[in-house]
Formats: structure tokens, sequence, C-alpha cells
């Protein structure tokens, strides 16, 4: 059972947070990786295959080729599937596709996007505690993996502490706090100091979350809110190597690194060009010519050639060639 004390967290990513990311953040030391956010009603149309040519687990779109999660037996221990809903019994369904693969299920109730609060998802749940209730509640009593779910500060303090209490109450193993309102920027501060009023009032594992950007951060951070863990989302997609207690790696390293898992774990071309143009676009800018050779780019061997790993490549396509003939 996963153990949710004094860890490193990567945060579940839209597009960012798929296997290669996961991997690479786990190599600089991250204890716990979470998946993008995926949508219940997209899981219940899939179903799990096995992958023996990558080594993978697929859970893939019934009828296609359409990959909507890919995860492997080196990440089973510390992979977290994060799930969008607003429906125990449809949770349920889509958690029972991907539990046997994953060391835990988080729901995310932090979501201010417009998809998702008019799908009654995300930051919408943060106003329906009986919903909240029945959701996670329903995926305890089910399923034997851990129930963690990810909430936004309510506007209120005291709000807060009394949701966290009710969440706690439904037998969840963690929950992780972002430390800003529904309507906050990502550019406002994350309030630390109620994050702290959280973790004082619940025993079990708080992780908080909002402007860890150093290694060091992840101490303050801990001090600040008394939480046990921390999770990082930003700072991890500028530079993964933040997890690391040697100091970062030049992102142009991580950048390689990340091209090369991306190549060796066969990715999606769309999320692993998003992934690059948000490095790029924190450390330089898109309308440089590497940005716009990435913006340009169209399959991985494209990136493969933009960033001198021809031959890696090469070498990857002819395993997988001698693989497939067995
Ligand atoms: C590119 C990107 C994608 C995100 N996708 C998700 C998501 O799928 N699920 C989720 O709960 N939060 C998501 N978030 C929010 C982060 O997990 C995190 O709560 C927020 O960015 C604050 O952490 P930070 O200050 O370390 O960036 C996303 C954030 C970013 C920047």
């Amino acid at each position: 059972m996963m153990d949710y004390r004094n860890k490193l967290v990567l945060a579940p990513m839209v597009r960012v947070g798929t296997l290669p990311f996961r991997l690479l953040a786990a190599q600089y030391g991250a204890d716990i990786t979470y998946g993008e956010e995926i949508i219940d009603h997209k899981i219940i149309k899939c179903e799990r295959r096995v992958n023996d040519v990558l080594g993978t687990t697929d859970i893939v779109e019934k009828g296609t080729d359409n990959v909507v999660f890919r995860t492997c037996p080196e990440e089973r221990n510390r992979v977290v599937f994060q799930m969008g809903t607003s429906d125990a019994m449809r949770a349920l369904k889509a958690a029972e596709i991907v539990c046997k693969d994953v060391a835990a299920v988080d729901v995310n109730m932090g979501c201010p996007k417009s998809f998702s609060i008019s799908g009654g998802m995300g930051a919408a749940l943060l106003s329906k505690p009986e919903l909240i209730h029945d959701i996670l509640t329903t995926l305890r009593r089910n399923l034997d993996v851990p129930i963690t779910c990810k909430i936004r500060l309510l506007k209120d303090p005291q709000d807060t502490v009394e949701l966290a209490r009710r969440i706690e109450m439904t037998g969840v193993s963690a929950l992780a706090v972002h430390g800003r309102k529904v309507p906050d920027r990502p550019r406002d501060p994350a309030k630390w100091n109620e994050i702290a009023d959280v973790a004082a009032a619940l025993s079990i594992p708080v992780i908080a979350n909002g402007d860890v950007f150093e290694y060091e951060d992840f101490q303050r951070i801990r001090n600040v809110t008394g939480a046990s863990s921390v999770m990082v989302a930003r700072g991890a997609m500028w530079n993964a190597s933040i997890f690391s207690s040697e100091g970062k790696t030049p992102w142009e390293d991580v950048k390689r690194e990340y091209v090369r898992k991306s190549i060796l774990w066969d990715n999606d071309i769309k999320s692993t060009k998003h992934t690059l143009k948000e490095m790029i676009t924190h450390y330089s800018s898109l309308g440089r010519p590497e940005g716009l050779a990435v913006i340009k780019s169209n399959t991985l061997a494209d990136l493969a050639k933009l960033y001198g790993e021809e031959e890696y490549y090469e070498y990857v396509s002819e395993s997988r060639r001698k693989q497939q003939m067995k």
C-alpha cells in the first residue's frame, strides 16, 4: 500500500503527465507521480491491452488504437491515476478498468476550467459535499487501491477545513490541497497559510501544492504548512530535475532525456510537443528556431532529428521490429 508521508510528488498535468514525463520525474527523485486527469466518460469507452512490444499496459479506446492511458510495471508502485468525474457509479466503472495497474486513484476536485465545471466535475464538486462523499466512499468500498482527492481552497478558510474534515471521514488515504481559490490565477501567490489550517485539522497525510519552484521550496512549504508531503506542477514541467537533492540538471539535458523517453515509450506526438513547447516557452521563446521547429514537427522521428537523437530513434525502432518478429 502506498505511503503518502514525507513524499515529493509530481502533480497531475493535462497533456504533460504521460508515461515518459512521469518516468523522467521519478528518475530525478519524485516518489509519487500523478498522471494527467482523464475523464471517466472517456475511460469507460476503453479496454485494457497488454502491449508486449513496448512492455506497457495500455488503456485504449475500444475499436481504435487511441491510447488514453499508458503505464508500465516500473511505475506500478508510484503512479496515481487521476480522474475527472461527477458521478459515483461512473467513477467506479472507470476506476475498475485501470486499478489493477496503478498505485492509487485520485479524484480531481480542483479544476476551475469551464469544461470541468459545466460537466459538474473538478471545482464544481467543491460546493457539493454529499456528492463528494458519495464518490469517495463508493470508490473506497469497492476498490483495493488507495483513494485520494485533490482540492482547491474555498473562499472562507473555515469552510476549507470543514470540507477537508468531511473528506477525511470518507476514508481517503491522503488529501492534496492546491493553495489557490477558484478565481485565483496561476500568478497569484499560493496561500500556504490556508493549507496549514487544513494540515493542522487532519490526521491523514496532506499533500501541499502551489509555488514550489526550487528543491529548497519543498522544505519551506513543509515548514510553513506542516503538511507531510509536497506536490509540484509547473516547477517540474519546466525542469523535471527539481526533485533532485543534488540540484537542477541543465534544462537542455532534461529536454533531451524527455525526448528519448518519449521515443522509447512511443508517446503521443501531441503530448510530447506540448510538453516541449511549455519548457521552451519558459526558458526561451517559441518564436526562435528551436520552438518553430518543434511546432513544425509531425512525428517523433522529426523530434529525434531536431535534438540529435536519430541514432537512438533507429536503435529503438530496430529493437521494436525484432520484438515484433518474436
Ligand atoms: C499544464 C498544467 C496542467 C494541469 N493539469 C491538471 C490536471 O490534470 N489535474 C489537476 O488536478 N490539476 C492540474 N493542474 C494544476 C496543478 O496540478 C497544480 O495544482 C497547480 O499548477 C499548482 O501547482 P504549481 O504552483 O506547482 O504549478 C495543471 C497545471 C498545469 C500547469
